[in-house]
């Protein structure tokens, strides 16, 4: 009883300091860009979502390395996404001329006033977003400029704000996305190799359709020193979920955020690694290997000193393609999930909390 009420009262006095430490900072504070320092109206911290450190942030040395030059890295590949559902690529064959292009492009776009970037919003389904995460109450210590990898849709409104020259902009994003789709195809054909599946574009030809829903996005996490005075706490950039594609491919600059989910639960640190490229099993991946590949939890911190810039290209299905598990993997088992389409899953994932496990609803019933 009396220990109760001692951890009672330590941890009502936790919460008001924490409280008072965030309220504290509802005044204008100076928000660093890559580039610039601006002057913007104080956001209210206490919006946004924190997590406890139970450690201090170490890296961790065991993600998965495949060097996509060695043809023997098929079985490394299936390993990774069977153990992590994560792995980083070197020797990918993207040039570094089309990353480091667009990440300047990037940097400019983020350095411009909010008035100039709203005229690209809202983000729905694709312009600039500050802050909000989807459409059903997420937030994070982010903005984003969301879209379609369809060359001709890059939309009027980020012409307006490409302003002088659109054109390199669009140069930049044509050239990076098509380098790392190519990429992503190669390595889907290998875990198909892998897999031992005949066909070995069984993957790629989904990314390959004309009409292949993806998706690519730009992230900017500016550095929130405030943190600094929270010790053993963190703020959330992007909060933890499993994207619902098939193959997320990323890049970011050299500042660390970036966390997956291991199997039991705990969350480590990956190592930022500007000239690498990390590969993210999605969703239907995990549908169409009957869940033998494993859609990564992955989340972002927010860092108190350095602003983090992260490209990711998000590599979908046509709406109207069937998702099931292929049968040559199956092996007598039982299918773990019910066939659907991508427009199907994709409606309800975006009806979800980005936290949510979207999957659930499709899963099947098993008779034990
Ligand atoms: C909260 C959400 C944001 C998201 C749509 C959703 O309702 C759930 C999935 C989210 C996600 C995660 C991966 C990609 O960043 C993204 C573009 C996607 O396809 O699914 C985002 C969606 C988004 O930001 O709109
Ligand atoms: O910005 C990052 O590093 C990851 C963001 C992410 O997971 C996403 O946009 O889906
Ligand atoms: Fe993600």
């Amino acid at each position: 009883m009396v220990v109760c009420v001692f951890v009672y009262i330590i941890s009502s006095i936790f919460v008001y300091q924490l409280s008072r430490a965030l309220s504290i900072s509802l005044s204008s504070f100076l928000l660093q860009t890559t580039t610039t320092m601006v002057l913007v109206p104080k956001p209210a911290l206490q919006q946004f979502s924190f997590i406890r450190n139970i450690k201090p942030t170490t890296f961790f040395s065991g993600i998965p390395l495949i060097d996509l030059s060695k043809p023997d890295s098929k079985h490394l590949l299936v390993k990774a996404c069977e153990e992590f559902g994560f792995f980083k690529v070197v020797n990918h064959g993207v040039p570094l001329e089309f990353i480091s292009k667009l990440e300047s492009e990037a940097v400019k776009f983020f350095s411009l006033p909010l008035s100039e970037k709203e005229k690209a919003s809202p983000p729905n389904p694709f312009g600039y977003g500050k802050k909000s995460i989807g459409q059903n109450g997420d937030v994070g210590w982010v903005e984003y400029l969301l879209l379609t990898t369809n060359q001709e849709s890059v939309s009027q409104r980020l012409s307006s704000v490409f302003g002088d020259n659109p054109e390199k902009f669009r140069c930049a994003l044509n050239d990076y996305v098509s380098a790392v789709k190519k990429m992503a195809c190669e390595i889907l054909e290998m875990m198909a190799d892998g897999l031992k599946i005949q066909n070995r574009n069984v993957f790629s030809k989904l990314l390959m359709d004309e009409q292949s829903d993806s998706v690519f996005r730009l992230n900017h996490y500016p550095p929130c020193p405030e943190i600094q005075a929270l010790k053993d706490h963190n703020m959330i950039g992007f909060g933890e979920h499993t994207d619902p594609q098939i193959i997320s491919v990323l890049r970011s600059n050299n500042t660390s955020g970036l966390q997956i989910s291991l199997n039991d639960g705990s969350w480590i640190s990956v190592p930022p690694d500007p000239s690498s490229f990390f590969i993210n099993v999605g969703d239907s991946l995990q549908v169409m290997t009957n869940g033998r590949f494993k859609s990564v939890r992955h989340r972002v911190l927010a860092n108190s000193i350095k602003a983090r810039i992260s490209m990711i290209y998000f590599g979908g299905p046509p709406l109207r393609e069937k998702i099931a598990p292929l049968p040559s993997l199956m092996e007598g088992e039982e299918s773990l999930y019910r066939e659907f389409t991508w427009f199907e899953y994709k409606r309800s994932a975006y009806n979800s909390r980005l936290a949510d496990n979207k999957l659930v609803l499709f899963e099947r019933i098993t008779a034990s």
